[in-house]
Order: structure tokens, then C-alpha cells, then sequence
């Protein structure tokens, strides 16, 4: 694509902890930078940084500014000890003329203050997009569906449901596949039994584990040990997260169903941008905040265009195991609210029951268990089954992975 950067050595190397900071530093800048209402976290395709050099590869938006851009990420990063940014910008074609009208480079960067800040514009032919858009993305080759386990909030099962849900949709005769996308807590190895297996490489691509019939990959498996989930924020967990879909032998799969990081941030848009989603499933609990969390994340699929398949209400009831009585502990009546304000199917309402985290914490989860919980879980996976294929996608045959 464009040509350019010669990397000009920093005069002192870093230690390990100041480059995780710089890092950490510069993709706080980025997340908090935004474009025409998005962080331009969000249109990274590319950062390499060494010393105080900064390369960004960057899709931006039709009407954008890429100089203002530069100029102003320049002084938002020099307190961090970047001095020079090298900007490698996409335009959609009918920016083309703007990118050709960039004031003449060598002047530009002369009335600019330190740090300095270099574009290249692009030779290649431009994308006709700003940002994909779920519309113009096809579906991958060997996965017919793609589903998305959201939540608005943390802790409210969203992982529990993804892995008896996938389990669920194996045991009514499809072929699923698991990618664990929670870089905030990836549990998926861990639920499903294999957290010692460590996923292989071959021909630069992942295999995913094998985990009770399913294809499972995890960016838990990416992680070291010493490296802190927040050293991923940003475009780095979204860079890793693309590649966990992109350089990955998948099987041919019915289902890949990837549980999502809680929240509603830029990873989520980023993934929702980028993946062919065919539908969400948003986790809840009855609780007030906990709805008020799953109704951003309704309305962050709605944007992006990703049909919501359906609210599952968790943690809905819970029997007492000495006296039987049943109590509404987190409020009642939630999931189905949200069901009917939005007009999405409620799929299920799960109890509040300690079997079901005893399974997932055995790493043999109530629907492998087919214990007393399963059929909660059967009839969810039933409930998507018939609807899934009204929002499937195209298939583009000539894409290679
Ligand atoms: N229906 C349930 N009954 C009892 N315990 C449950 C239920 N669902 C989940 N749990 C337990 O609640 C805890 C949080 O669940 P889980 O990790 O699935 O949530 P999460 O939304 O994925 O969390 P995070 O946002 O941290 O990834 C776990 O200990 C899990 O075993």
C-alpha cells in the first residue's frame, strides 16, 4: 500500500516495564481520539512503535481530516515521548481527491510543531467503504453461523451460557466451534476441561483444541502468564482478536459461537465491524443496572446492523435446596421487559443454582452432565435454532484462510 517509514532508532533502549507503559499510554490516547464519533482505535488496522516513533496503518472516514489527525494525535502523544508519527491512510474513494489535496508534505510538516507526523497516501485502489459495515460482509467459508454471547455487564453468566449453549446446539446434531473473546477473563479452557492444552500452529495458522467435540480457541491461550488483560485494551485485544478468527483453521462448523468481552467498548464495535455476525444473544440478570447494561448492548447491535437473536434472563429464580421456597433474588419480570420494549425474543430464563457453577467449575458443564439444568439450556438452543437461518449470510466461496 504506501510506501514509506524509514524507523530512526530511539537514542535509549526502553525497559520492559516503560514500553508497557509508552503501549499502554499511547493506546489510551488512540481509544480517547475520536473521528467523526468513533475512536480512531476502532479504524487501526496496523501499530508498530519503536522508541519514540509511532506507525499507524489507519482506515479512516470519508470526510476526515488526516492532517488535522497527525497534528493533533502529535501533541496528544508527545507528553507520552512520541515525537514522530508515521501515518500509512486508507480513504474511501470519493475522499480520494481529498487525500490528493493534502497541503505539499515537506511543507506542512515545517510550520508543524514537535512531534512531527508523516502521511502517505495510497496507491492501491481505495476501499469503497469508510468502516465495513455488517452488510458488506460475507460469511466465512466453513462456519454457516456466527453468533455473538453479549453482555452489558460483567459476571452475569455470559460465559456459562455461551459454553451449555454451544454444548447444547452440538447435541441437536450441528457442528460448533467456541472462540472465547473475553481478553477481560477468558474461561472458556477452563469450563470446558482443557485449560493445560495449549492450542498448535501449523502453516502460521492456529488449530483449534479439540474440547468435548467442539473446536475451541481461546485468546486466554495468547495471554502469558505476566501479562495483564489491560495491556490488551485497544487495538492490540483487537488486532490479536481478528487474527484468533482470521488465522485459524476452523472446521467446517454449523455454529461458531464466540463469547464476548462484557461491555459495550470499542472491541465489541470493533468485532461487530469486522466479524459476519449472524446474530447476538445478550445475557442478562433481572437486576436494574444489569438490565439498563444489556439494553446498551441491544442498541449497539441495532447500530451495527447484527440481529439480536434474543435476551437470555439468568439467574432468574432461585430454589432454596433446604425448604424448596423459590425467590426472584435480582427482581422479576426483566428479561421480559427488555424482550418486549426491544422486540426480541426472551430465549430462556435460567435459575440461580449452584449446580450449574459447580459443572462449569469441574470443567463438565451441566448440558455434558445432562444433569437437572440441561434442558434449559437444550431449549435456548432450540429457541435459536429456529429463527437462525431468516438472518444467515452469503457465502463467499473465493475467500481463503
Ligand atoms: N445460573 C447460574 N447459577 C449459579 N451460578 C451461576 C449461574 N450462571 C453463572 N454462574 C456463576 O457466576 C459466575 C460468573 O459467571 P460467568 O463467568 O459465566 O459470567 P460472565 O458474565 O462471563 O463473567 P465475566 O464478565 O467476568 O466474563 C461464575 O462463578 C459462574 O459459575
Amino acid at each position: 500500500m504506501f510506501n514509506f517509514i524509514k524507523k530512526i532508532s530511539s537514542t535509549k533502549p526502553e525497559t520492559a516495564q516503560q514500553k508497557a507503559a509508552r503501549d499502554s499510554a499511547v493506546d489510551k490516547v488512540l481509544l480517547g481520539y475520536e473521528v467523526e464519533g468513533s475512536s480512531i482505535a476502532t479504524m487501526v488496522t496496523k501499530i508498530e512503535r519503536e522508541g519514540d516513533q509511532l506507525t499507524l496503518d489507519l482506515r479512516l472516514p470519508q470526510n476526515s481530516s488526516p492532517e488535522r489527525i497527525q497534528q493533533e494525535l502529535g501533541q496528544r502523544l508527545q507528553p507520552h515521548g512520541i515525537n514522530t508519527i508515521h501515518m500509512n491512510v486508507r480513504l474511501p474513494a470519493a475522499a480520494k481527491g481529498a487525500g490528493a489535496s493534502l497541503p505539499k508534505t515537506t511543507d506542512a510538516m515545517a510550520t508543524q510543531a514537535t512531534p512531527t507526523a508523516q502521511a502517505n497516501t495510497n496507491n492501491e485502489p481505495p476501499i469503497s467503504k469508510a468502516a465495513p459495515t455488517q452488510a458488506s460482509l460475507t460469511a466465512h467459508p466453513r462456519i454457516r453461523h456466527i453468533i455473538v454471547v453479549a453482555s452489558g455487564k460483567g459476571g452475569v453468566g455470559k460465559s456459562t451460557t455461551t459454553v451449555n449453549v454451544a454444548l447444547a446446539l452440538q447435541k441437536l446434531g450441528n457442528r460448533v466451534g467456541v472462540l472465547d473473546a473475553d481478553i477481560y477473563g477468558p474461561s472458556m479452557p477452563t469450563m470446558l476441561g482443557v485449560a493445560e492444552v495449549k492450542p498448535q500452529l501449523e502453516n502460521d495458522q492456529f488449530v483449534p483444541v479439540e474440547a468435548h467435540g467442539m473446536a475451541m480457541l481461546s485468546i486466554g491461550s495468547l495471554l502469558d502468564h505476566d501479562n495483564t488483560p489491560v495491556a490488551w485494551r485497544g487495538p492490540k485485544a483487537t488486532g490479536a482478536l481478528m487474527q484468533l478468527y482470521n488465522q485459524t483453521n476452523w472446521p467446517q462448523l454449523d455454529y461458531l459461537v464466540i463469547d464476548m468481552p462484557p461491555g459495550t467498548g470499542d472491541v465489541q464495535l470493533t468485532l461487530a465491524q469486522r466479524i459476519p455476525v449472524t446474530g447476538a444473544v445478550i445475557v442478562t440478570t433481572p437486576q436494574h443496572i444489569a438490565l439498563l447494561d444489556a439494553q446498551k448492548g441491544i442498541e449497539m447491535f441495532n447500530k451495527t446492523s447484527i440481529p439480536v437473536l434474543g435476551v437470555v434472563e439468568n439467574m432468574a429464580l432461585h430454589t432454596c435446596s433446604n425448604c424448596g421456597h423459590t425467590e426472584a433474588i435480582f427482581g422479576a419480570g426483566g428479561g421480559e421487559q427488555i424482550s418486549e420494549q426491544y422486540q426480541v425474543p426472551l430465549l430462556g430464563q435460567l435459575p440461580l443454582a449452584s449446580g450449574i457453577r459447580a459443572q462449569v467449575d469441574k470443567g463438565v458443564p451441566s448440558v455434558l452432565a445432562d444433569d437437572e439444568f440441561a434442558s434449559y439450556y437444550l431449549s435456548i438452543a432450540k429457541n435459536i435454532e429456529a429463527n437462525i437461518s431468516k438472518f444467515a449470510k452469503p457465502v463467499d466461496d473465493k475467500r481463503i484462510f
